[in-house]
């Protein structure tokens, strides 16, 4: 084989981001936004995608480039291409990272027959997200690989959401490696109020797993808005997420709250399939870049 194509999800959080980096429970989705890395033999190393055409290059790939070197231990690459195309929103807490870096590696292990399973393919891309981001849960690897909606850090696949999902953009770059670091801080400085916060979070994922069973999207949404209050106590939110979480709320959203690291990037809403279009306008309306979303089974998968 000389070619191989493969893709990945990104990905929203129901409940538990940053709680989740201390070990409390977290439900992510899989959703149909993906990332495709072609991986073709070459001479040299090559990486190509809207950031430009270089070889290795840890400032401007720094995953791609890490997970080429770390593969490179496993098996003899003498050299790659690798194109890259995405429809995830960059560093905006969908998993661009995390889509890039599972996509990347599959076509690797496919293309040089290494053998790796899809546990192996999770644990490899959370090892160069922590190699990279400093403090990194496994969540957003581990659900780019396996798709679905998946309880961690149980590990547990869920039953399939199948309301509305509409994510707003506030097209604000965000760190996640920054806004980790200052969770990490607050909670340094103030343990006896943020850890109770973080192990609220994950309570409120735990009580959550009963309701995506039952589909109900009204209670969920009630404990996605509490999540909500909470991301907001340790600094993680901002006026224009802000903005777009209660415009989706007043359009009708059984809930809406930031998704991923915050800071920045976006949120998500859940809404009856028919009021979607109508939260979609109203974040639209304040700014934001609405994308009309669903969950997706395909975790990474071959293209062609
Ligand atoms: N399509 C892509 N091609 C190459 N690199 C990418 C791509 N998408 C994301 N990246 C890399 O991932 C980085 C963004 O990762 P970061 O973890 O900060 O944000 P995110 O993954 O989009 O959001 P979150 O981690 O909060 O879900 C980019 O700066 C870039 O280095
Ligand atoms: C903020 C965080 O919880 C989610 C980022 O998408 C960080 C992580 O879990 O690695
Ligand atoms: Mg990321």
């Amino acid at each position: 084989m000389q070619k191989i194509t493969c893709s990945a999800p990104g990905k929203i959080y129901l409940f538990g981001e940053h709680a989740v980096v201390y070990g409390e429970s977290a439900i992510c989705c899989a959703v149909d936004l993906r990332t495709q890395v072609q991986a073709c033999l070459s001479d040299t190393v090559q990486i190509s995608s809207v950031l430009g055409d270089t070889g290795i290059d840890h400032d401007r790939y720094p995953y791609v480039s890490s997970v080429v070197e770390k593969m490179s231990e496993i098996t003899d690459i003498k050299g790659i291409k690798l194109c890259i195309k995405s429809d995830i929103p960059v560093g905006s807490g969908l998993g661009s990272s995390a889509a890039v870096t599972i996509a990347t590696i599959q076509a690797l292990n496919l293309l040089f027959e290494c053998g790796l399973g899809a546990e192996d393919i999770a644990t490899l891309g959370h090892s160069i997200e922590k190699k990279i981001q400093g403090v990194a849960s496994s969540t957003d690897t581990y659900v780019s690989t396996m798709g679905g909606v998946v309880m961690v850090p149980l590990k547990k696949k869920l039953h399939i959401i199948d309301c509305g999902i509409v994510i707003g953009n506030t097209g604000k770059f965000s760190s996640t490696r920054q806004l980790v670091s200052n969770v990490a801080q607050l909670k340094k400085n103030y343990p006896k109020i943020i850890d109770p916060i973080l192990s609220t979070i994950g309570r409120i994922s735990l009580t959550g797993e009963k309701m995506v069973a039952k589909k109900e999207y009204e209670s969920i949404g009630v404990l996605m808005n509490i999540n909500q209050g909470l991301l907001d106590a340790i600094g993680v939110s901002s006026p224009e997420l802000a903005d777009l979480i209660y415009a989706a709320r007043n359009a009708g959203a059984y809930s809406a709250k930031i998704t991923g690291a915050g800071g920045g990037g976006c949120m998500v809403a859940l809404t009856p399939l028919s009021e979607a279009e109508q939260v979609a306008s109203a974040i639209t309306r304040v700014g934001g870049k609405a994308i009309i979303t669903k969950v997706t089974e395909h975790g990474v998968r071959v293209e062609h």
